[in-house]
């Protein structure tokens, strides 16, 4: 029997050795060829009396790209697993039939080596290049035991679950693939292209190489090319990470996700919409699934921390209590099945939250957000509809109201801004028309600035106005005054040191925002606040509105930033929920960062989760699956542990043998991927605190001691009475403390 053990070490020794020599031989072939090129050039160098250029640099400058791992062909991938679990079965198949014909016990060793193979390469490359006894050197000695042992079906069934477990895996990795894909590609995506001297917009898709894209201050650029014309600071944080804004013109290379800061530069195109697309959905799914989730990094430590020992325990084991037992003492380890769990638990929870209009576009913020107790939420173009009215003119001596939402539309021409977009529309309604202008500079957080013939035209907040030194006139102050108290907002209009008119913008809230808030309390959020770059008043009547516990006014981008890193200091898990550019920095710095479709592109770039429908109702539902992952990961982690308590019974109290042990770990990973893969529905309000609170209690019961997730469990628990009184008079005035605006 020790002679099946040695056959399937020799044949793998054979095998890799042929591989080996093989290689060693291609490779002398290889530098025998280029040293015959480099030769030849020389020759011809010499000839020419010119130095040949040394080879090109590889550049530096180089975009992020996907990891090895998604490289690889899935469908191939999986063809090649498939290949080896139904080898598995042949193997098995073999192996029982010996039992009627003898003969066919070595069919049955060639089958089983063949099956093995790319296990051993594994078990090799763990040795070898990794000096470290993992997992699979484990289980492979506890099949070598089983073999040697004269089990040759039990045998054959151990490499079929390893086999199973990893198609099964890949499998489940590529639909939610294809799930995430197919919502990314609804995301509305539009750019600048200049035809014949006029910039008009496009799908992005359209785009083919040699094209020329218009990018202006506050935008994406959407493709990777040439600067043509212009000039601009480029954050390339997304890309590079480096945080000083880079200066790009003529000539030099500019890249997809990176976002214009200031200026305006034309761009040639160099790669179609579709290839940069399929290359950000690629990046996309390395951020959404490539990744080790808390739980997995916790039962893969414990898996490292428990192999080495029990290896050494089972060669100690072995002399004295037979290969059986030493095999089932194996088999209670519990392995690698988290590593398969986690992910396909991720992935099923990405895939039901992209079914329901959410794009998770990273996998860790859907495990984070379930610790989230604070969300902040911006307030213009995230709260409200992301196009207020324009309401009223005003204007100063000398001017008309047509005259001043002219200025203004000119301003805004490109911006994305909802204010933008809602004078824009204002004016187109009112049938105005107005030239295309090149050189606005758009100051985020305050407003833009033009050169005319007139003039400096500004249009922009009142800080905007006052920081330039322009004063605003007694009868616009009044006015002011009026539209703050109703929740109104006032955009400035000026010419030079003047203030020549003022527009009164009215939003929308949008609908069932209040309803969503008491949600979300239900669903044990504590803390609640706006955080905006507007005026005090329409902020505070909005948080008044909506119940909210605080509010922020007068906030600039970086303070946005700020109050979030304050809050985490505090100890508190926030979540910012934001549209515009002045939310990206804030978004950076929160432990989950949420957008909604149609947002300024910045923003659903950072964000990690996108609400694809473009408004916030979803909400509830996010915060629901992101508990129901936490759930199930920890349930996932229980169903690994649990088999191997059992056979560490099996080894030394119930004595059973390797199969009972292989059944057992077999019976408890079904159950476990059972659990992962069952489709869910997303019940009622009612339901889902409920769900949310038992889930809550059941880990505090179980994980006493571990202060954060003790606490957190506190919290929801104590939030359910306390979201119901709440809802009952959300009409109560908000106790604010107020972050006063910066000078
Ligand atoms: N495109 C613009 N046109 C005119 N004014 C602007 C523009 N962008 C910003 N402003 C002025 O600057 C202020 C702050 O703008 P910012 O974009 O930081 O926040 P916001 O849109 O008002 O609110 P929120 O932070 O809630 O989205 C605005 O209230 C407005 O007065
Ligand atoms: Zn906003």
């Amino acid at each position: 029997m020790l002679f099946s053990v040695g056959a399937v070490f020799a044949t793998y020794a054979g095998v890799r050795l042929f591989e080996e020599r093989k290689k060693v031989r291609e490779e002398k072939l290889r530098e025998r060829r280029a040293f015959a090129r480099e030769f030849h050039a020389r020759c011809r160098a010499r000839a020419a009396k010119v130095v040949p250029s040394p080879p090109e640099e590889p550049e530096t400058d180089q975009p992020v790209e996907a990891p090895q791992s998604l490289r690889v062909d899935p469908q191939k991938e999986l063809a090649r697993l498939e290949h080896y679990t139904n080898m598995s079965i042949a193997t098995m198949g073999i192996f029982g039939l010996r039992l009627l014909v003898p003969a066919l016990g070595p069919v049955g060793m060639v089958s089983y080596i063949y099956t093995a193979m790319p296990y051993m390469r594994d078990v090799e490359k763990s040795l070898v290049k990794d000096r470290k006894a993992n997992v699979d050197v484990l289980f492979f000695l506890a099949d070598m035991l089983t073999l040697g042992s004269g089990s040759y079906f039990t045998a054959g069934f151990g490499l079929w679950l390893i086999h199973s477990a990893k198609s099964g895996a890949q499998k489940a990795k590529d639909n939610s693939d294809k799930m995430i894909a197919d919502v990314f590609e609804q995301l509305p995506q539009k750019v600048w292209l200049l035809v014949d001297g006029s910039e008009i917009e496009v799908p992005f898709k359209q785009i083919r190489p040699g094209d020329t894209v218009v990018v202006a201050t506050g935008q994406v650029i959407p493709v990777d090319g040439i600067v043509t014309e212009g000039l601009a600071a480029i954050d390339q944080r997304a890309l590079t990470g480096e945080s000083q804004p880079a200066e790009k013109t003529v000539g030099d290379r500019v890249f997809a996700n990176t976002a214009v800061i200031t200026g305006r530069v034309l761009i040639m195109v160099e790669k179609s919409g579709e290839d940069t697309t399929a290359s950000r959905i690629s990046q996309l799914l390395v951020s959404s699934v490539g990744y080790k989730s808390d739980i997995q990094l916790k039962g893969e430590k414990w898996a490292d921390l428990a192999t080495q020992p029990m290896l050494i325990a089972a060669g100690v084991m072995l002399p004295v209590v037979g290969a059986v037992t030493t095999a089932v003492f194996i088999n209670s380890h519990f392995g690698n099945r988290i590593r398969l769990l986690a992910p396909m638990a991720t992935l099923r929870h990405i895939t039901v939250a992209a079914q329901h209009g959410m794009l998770v576009k990273d996998g860790r913020a859907l495990e984070k957000l379930c610790h989230v107790d604070t969300v902040l939420f911006d307030k213009t173009g995230t709260l409200t509809s992301d196009e207020p009215e324009v309401l009223r003119i005003f204007t100063c001596p000398g001017y008309e109201e047509q005259g001043i939402l002219r200025y203004a539309a000119m301003a805004e021409g490109k911006v994305s801004h909802p204010i933008a977009r809602a004078i824009l529309k204002a004016a187109m309604d009112a049938h105005l028309s107005w030239p295309d202008l090149e050189d606005s500079q758009y100051k985020v957080g305050y407003g833009i600035t033009v050169e005319l013939e007139e003039g400096v035209l500004r249009v922009g907040s009142i800080r905007f106005m006052t920081g330039s030194g322009i004063g605003i006139p007694q009868a616009i102050d009044a006015a002011i005054g009026h539209a703050h108290s109703v929740g109104n907002t006032m955009i400035m209009v000026a010419m030079d040191r003047e203030v020549i008119g003022a527009i009164e913008l009215q939003p929308s809230v949008r609908p069932d925002t209040s309803e969503l808030i008491r949600h979300l309390r239900e669903l044990g959020i504590r803390h609640m606040a706006i955080v905006s770059g507007d005026h005090g008043g329409p902020t505070r009547k909005l948080a008044e509105e909506l119940g909210m516990d605080e509010y922020f006014h007068d906030i600039l981008p970086e303070q946005k930033a700020d109050i979030v890193t304050n809050l985490q200091a505090k100890g508190r898990s926030v979540c910012f929920i934001g549209d515009g550019i002045n939310d990206a920095i804030a978004m950076r710095e929160a432990d989950v960062s949420i957008s909604l479709a149609g947002a300024n592109t910045i923003a659903t770039d950072v964000a990690e989760i996108i609400m694809m429908d473009g408004d916030l109702a979803g909400l509830g539902d996010l915060f629901y699956i992101s508990h129901k992952l936490d759930q199930t990961l920890h349930r996932s982690l229980e169903l690994t542990i649990a088999p191997g308590v059992l056979n560490l019974g099996g080894a030394f109290v119930f004595h059973y043998g390797i199969m009972a042990s292989l059944l057992v770990n077999f019976g408890f990973g079904g159950l476990a991927l059972a659990d992962v893969l069952k489709p869910f529905k997303l019940p009622d309000r009612a339901e889902m605190a409920k769900s949310i609170a038992s889930g809550a209690r059941g880990q505090r019961r179980k994980k006493m001691g571990i202060t954060r997730v003790a606490n957190a469990a506190d919290s929801v628990t104590n939030e359910d009475e306390d979201g119901d009184s709440r809802s009952s008079e959300s009409a109560a005035p908000v106790t604010t403390p107020i972050v006063q605006p910066a000078s």
